[in-house]
């Protein structure tokens, strides 16, 4: 236990931080300190984070911050510092923090990240909060009327996602809606392994959750109708911004999760020739979009009004750029009729529902 790092391995030029200048053993703060530095030379974006991500991780703490005087001042075992060794290893080669940790918190749940499936970001949790909100609006739970917690109606709204990912979306609205039931689709058989994972990991999800493998075409979703809501937070990215992403995200994540095409609506377009096939009257889609989508869904919506859906709210991200759009069903379409499947998105290019 003489050398910080076992085997010698010297992961960057910098005389500063050789390792055989180390010869004890170091404390969790000297070893953030260390890797930062090593991050730092190697041009590693969010040093300072992933190597406090890594080294709390490892003493079993979600947060440096979150861990106690003791801990911090501790000389770290060898054992320790060689998993931290060989995360940071993992960083180096620019894995994001959440799939070199193989967790990551979304809301109240810890979900398992594993590559290439889509990391969760913060700004989705912001997406659950305005389906949750509207769930209990709908149910008149005097929790939202009140603004108390305890609501005495339990909404059960029948919820779809499209694109499930790791499942952060679907079980974040399950957890808060124990008596609702969700159908998750996603078109990556790891995505929805993933999501089984982490509904099996939080054990009661599993009864309430539908998980659907999609295949090319979206007709198989419509005997699932019809649904309250429709959530999604999709391949949005346009096409030509694509190149613009970090190494993290083009060189690990599934670009197929990023990618929205040309104007990055490919899949918004599909969700929304969807929708009046799939929803209950008065239903609505929440969507995570790019900021200059709310624009061009409007417009878009009103070049397709046989859909018979507008967009009744635009809510902005924490940075207070419009991200989430709130979309209804505004009337019970005639030609729009659960048994017959007469869609009529079935006109638009390119989409089948
Ligand atoms: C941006 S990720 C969102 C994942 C997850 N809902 C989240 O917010 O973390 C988009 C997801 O949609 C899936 N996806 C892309 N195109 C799809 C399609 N045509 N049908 C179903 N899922 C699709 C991707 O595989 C990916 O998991």
């Amino acid at each position: 236990e003489s050398t910080l790092l076992s085997g010698g391995w010297i992961p960057f030029d910098s005389l500063a931080h050789k390792p055989h200048v180390c010869a004890r053993a170091l404390t969790a703060i000297e070893l953030v300190s260390y890797w930062r530095g090593v991050f730092e030379a190697n041009g590693i974006p969010e040093a300072q984070e992933s190597s406090e991500y890594i080294v709390s991780y490892v003493l079993g703490a979600k947060t440096f911050h979150s861990l106690g005087a003791g801990s911090l001042s501790t000389p770290l075992t060898l054992e320790q510092r060689q998993q931290i060794q060989q995360l940071s290893m993992k960083r180096l080669q620019r894995m994001p923090v959440q799939y070199v940790l193989g967790e990551w918190d979304f809301r109240e749940l810890t979900l398992k990240m594993r590559p290439p499936v889509f990391i969760p970001r913060p700004e989705t949790e912001d997406l659950v909060s305005l389906v949750l909100e509207e769930a209990l609006q709908r149910s008149g739970s005097p929790a939202v009327i009140a603004g108390h917690q305890c609501p005495t109606i339990v909404p059960h709204p029948v919820i779809l996602e499209i694109g499930c990912g790791s499942g952060a979306i679907a079980l974040s609205l399950l957890s808060k809606l124990p008596k609702s039931w969700v159908i998750a689709v996603d078109k990556e058989e790891a995505a929805v392994n993933l999501t089984r994972e982490n509904a099996q990991s939080a054990h009661c999800f599993l009864e309430p959750l539908t998980l659907i493998p999609e295949t090319s075409s979206w007709e198989q979703l419509l005997p699932w109708g019809p649904v309250d809501t429709i959530v999604s937070n999709p391949p949005y990215v346009f096409h030509g911004d694509m190149t613009h992403l970090a190494e993290e995200i083009l060189s690990y994540e599934d670009l197929g999760a990023l990618d929205g095409g040309n104007d990055g609506m490919r899949v918004i377009k599909k969700i929304l020739a969807l929708a009046p096939c799939i929803l209950k009257d008065h239903g609505s889609v929440f969507l995570e979009v790019d900021p200059r989508h709310p624009e061009m869904v409007e417009n878009w919506l009103q070049n397709h009004p046989d859909l018979s859906l507008s967009v009744s709210a635009t809510h902005k991200d924490f940075f207070g750029k419009p991200r989430f759009l709130h979309i209804q069903k505004h009337k019970a379409g005639d030609r729009i009729n659960k048994n017959s499947f007469a869609c009529p998105s079935d006109h638009l290019p390119g989409v089948s529902c």
